[in-house]
């Protein structure tokens, strides 16, 4: 029986991938074989033994010491893409918020009192405060051209906006998949330079923390809009909220409040909401409940942010040997030779890195004995150790 602890609620699809007669999931549980999260802060938590594998039920990971997993030989799941269509429909939508001063509008047509007649004549005569202005001609600029970015780049030349994005690491297939009407720019402060409004579709690393800040700010258009609907810390709210008040930012629209932002006028902060629609949670869970499943019985790795990928299909009536070990010269050959010397015959093996990481896989006519098991997990080097009946 393998133990699921749950970190956050997960949705029943993806639960549903996780047969009860071999599966047990609570979010209360000893000894977990793995943990499956959504935006729980796992820094600081103590880390079970028992533990094989972490499953984050979306995009993000940066609420994961990736690092530490990766030190204790554990692979950490994400689901790529999964609900990159409900953020890119909220950052259209926060596009509009902005550009029609939705937010104060609906602030005004809510504190408006008196009869309807009355009512009517206030709206007649208060509408001109919230005039907007459109988005076909106007300029979007995408920091982060990766599952989001490319489909909210894409949304907008649908729209009939121009697009200009950046992207150093954009993968082949993200190239493929961008409209061509998608200019590509060769730096951050060339997008910000020619952009109405600007988005953020990047990880939480060191390099994107405080990507917007004062000096940026002032490189940028007068009256721009800016979102972000990637992670709190990308964009400095303190500077951001300044250049609103001088008149230099238009709007601000993300999906983190703070008590900064909350009444900050021309700011509208969301309550992460990016992810949260049926489809995308549904998505996510299962996507990341297979993986996981996968990986606890087979060891097969797919989509894994620290591992690399790797998939052996299993041969009849084998036993499989598991081994994380760190990504050095010589392990391949001790972990054979103590297969060897206990007489156990090796019958398929496959071994990848990435970064400092390597991971075999060796399927065996025979069960291994204990001590072999043991044996291997004493190379200096090897990180995590198991058997797969
Ligand atoms: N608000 C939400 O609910 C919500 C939902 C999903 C994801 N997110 C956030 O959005 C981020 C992006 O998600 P995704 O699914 O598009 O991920 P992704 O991995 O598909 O794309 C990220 C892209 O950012 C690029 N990148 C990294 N550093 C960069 C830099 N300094 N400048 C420009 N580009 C850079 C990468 O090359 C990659 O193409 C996630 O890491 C997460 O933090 C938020
Ligand atoms: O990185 C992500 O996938 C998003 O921030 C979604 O977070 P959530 O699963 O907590 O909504």
């Amino acid at each position: 029986m393998y133990k699921i602890l749950t970190l956050n609620n997960i949705s029943v699809a993806g639960l549903e991938k996780l047969p009860r007669e071999r599966y047990e999931v609570a979010s209360e549980i000893q000894h977990p074989d793995a943990i499956l999260l959504r935006s729980f802060k796992m820094h600081g938590m103590e880390i079970p033994k028992s533990l094989k594998a972490v499953g984050r039920a979306g995009a993000g990971v940066n609420n994961i010491p990736v690092e530490d997993m990766s030190k204790r030989g554990i692979p950490v799941f994400n689901a790529p893409g999964a609900n990159s269509n409900a953020v890119k429909e909220l950052v259209i939508a926060g596009m509009l918020i902005a550009c029609r001063n939705i937010g104060p509008a609906w602030d005004f047509a809510r504190g408006l009192e008196g009869t309807d007649a009355e009512i009517s004549k206030q709206v007649e005569a208060g509408k001109k405060n919230f005039g907007g202005y459109e988005l076909p001609g106007r300029t979007l600029g995408v920091i982060g051209l990766g599952a989001i970015g490319g489909r909210v780049a894409n949304a907008a030349i649908s729209l009939g906006m121009n697009v200009i994005g950046f992207d150093p690491g954009i993968t082949v297939e993200g190239a493929w998949a961008l409209d061509a009407g998608v200019r590509k720019a060769a730096s951050i402060d060339e997008v910000l330079t020619h952009s109405d409004f600007v988005t953020f579709h990047v990880p939480l690393v060191d390099a994107t923390r405080d990507l917007i800040n004062a000096d940026r700010l002032k490189r940028m258009r007068d009256g721009v809009v800016i979102l972000n609907f990637a992670r709190d810390g990308i964009v400095d709210d303190k500077a951001v909220v300044e250049a609103i008040a001088s008149g230099k930012v238009y709007g601000y629209v993300c999906d983190f409040p703070s008590n900064l932002l909350k009444d900050t006028p021309k700011v509208v902060s969301l309550p992460h909401l990016g992810a949260s629609t049926r489809e995308a949670e549904e998505n996510c869970a299962v996507m990341v409940a297979e993986q996981v499943r996968d990986y606890l019985e087979t060891g097969n790795i797919v989509n894994s942010v620290n591992f690399p990928e790797v998939i052996m299909p299993r041969a009849e009536n084998c036993y499989r040997l598991v081994v994380v070990n760190s990504n050095v010269p010589n392990m391949l050959g001790q972990i054979s030779t103590k297969l060897a010397d206990t007489g156990v015959n090796i019958h398929d093996m496959l071994n990848k890195s990435k970064g400092e990481l390597a991971y075999t896989l060796v399927d065996v006519d025979q069960a291994i004995p204990e001590s072999c098991v043991a044996d291997i997990e004493a190379i200096d080097g090897v990180l995590a150790v198991r058997v797969i009946d």
